[in-house]
């Protein structure tokens, strides 16, 4: 389980992110909405560790993490969606999965576990590049690839580190319309997995709607609202003061 207690930040005078309680169980997808700078990715920060917390805590399966930097709470379960700076630009998609199983399996990057283990870390990592359906793509390098196929990329990385838990930041952003339901699916079957807890941070209510279990409402760096989808968006206070001013998809 995770769980963020009193989760505090402040920047300057600025409080982003206001003593945020909340327990996040596996099997679970809790969606974080909320208006323009509400504080949603910097909860993610503070969660993942990019960010050190003002006070308060960040808890996984009873463990403090708080004090952890962002490399060792991936590796507690963690996952956070790699950003393209974190790519290999020139390497291939594969070979960067292929880095980030290794650096699951505790082999760094050192060359002889490379070369010892390449073929059984291939693999893997091909598997992985099927899944998020990459494969015509396998060998061209990171940086090469349009915008939606970046994403895929991304959330094959995240995969090959099999986290506890999923942060996913707006992952269909930026997304042709005929690209974004791979990605769906592909949080889809994480879901049905079961024993994954995942978080995401989304603007269009209609994927909101239908993949999450719950809704937790930030504005203001606080939780508003917090519960089952159809109530909390049916809430008048989350209806008017939120969702219909700040996320102009919802339907
Ligand atoms: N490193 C920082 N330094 C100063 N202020 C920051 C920093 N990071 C975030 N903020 C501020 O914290 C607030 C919350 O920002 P945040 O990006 O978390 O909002 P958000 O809910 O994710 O917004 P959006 O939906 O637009 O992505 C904003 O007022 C933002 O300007």
């Amino acid at each position: 389980m995770l769980e963020t207690r009193d989760l505090t930040i402040r920047f300057g005078g600025h409080t982003a992110v206001d003593r945020v309680s909340c327990a996040f169980h596996p099997g679970t997808l809790t969606a974080i909405v909320g208006p323009n700078g509400a504080g949603k990715t910097t909860y993610f920060n503070l969660i993942s560790g990019q960010l050190g917390a003002s006070s308060g805590q960040v808890l996984l399966d009873g463990e403090d993490l708080t004090r952890m930097a962002a490399p060792l709470r991936t590796r507690r379960g963690l996952g956070r969606a790699f950003q393209l700076t974190q790519l290999f630009p020139t390497l291939s998609v594969l070979e960067n999965v292929r880095l980030a199983v290794q650096s699951r399996r505790g082999e760094g990057l050192r060359m002889l576990s490379v070369w010892l283990n390449h073929r059984e870390l291939l693999d893997e990592a091909m598997a992985i590049v099927e899944r998020v359906r990459l494969t015509r793509r396998a060998d061209a390098p990171a940086a090469s690839l349009p915008h939606g196929d970046q994403r895929k990329l991304e959330v094959a990385m995240l995969m090959a580190l099999r986290p506890k838990v999923y942060l996913f930041d707006e992952p269909t952003a930026g997304m042709s319309v005929d690209e974004v339901p791979v990605i769906l699916d592909l949080i889809r079957e994480l879901k049905a997995a079961g024993q994954h807890t995942i978080l995401l941070v989304e603007h269009k209510m209609d994927v909101v709607r239908e993949l999450a279990d719950r809704i937790v409402v930030l504005h203001n760096g606080q939780r508003v609202a917090d519960g089952e989808p159809a109530t909390v968006i049916a809430s008048p206070v989350v209806q008017s003061a939120y969702l219909g001013l700040a996320m102009p998809e919802a339907a």
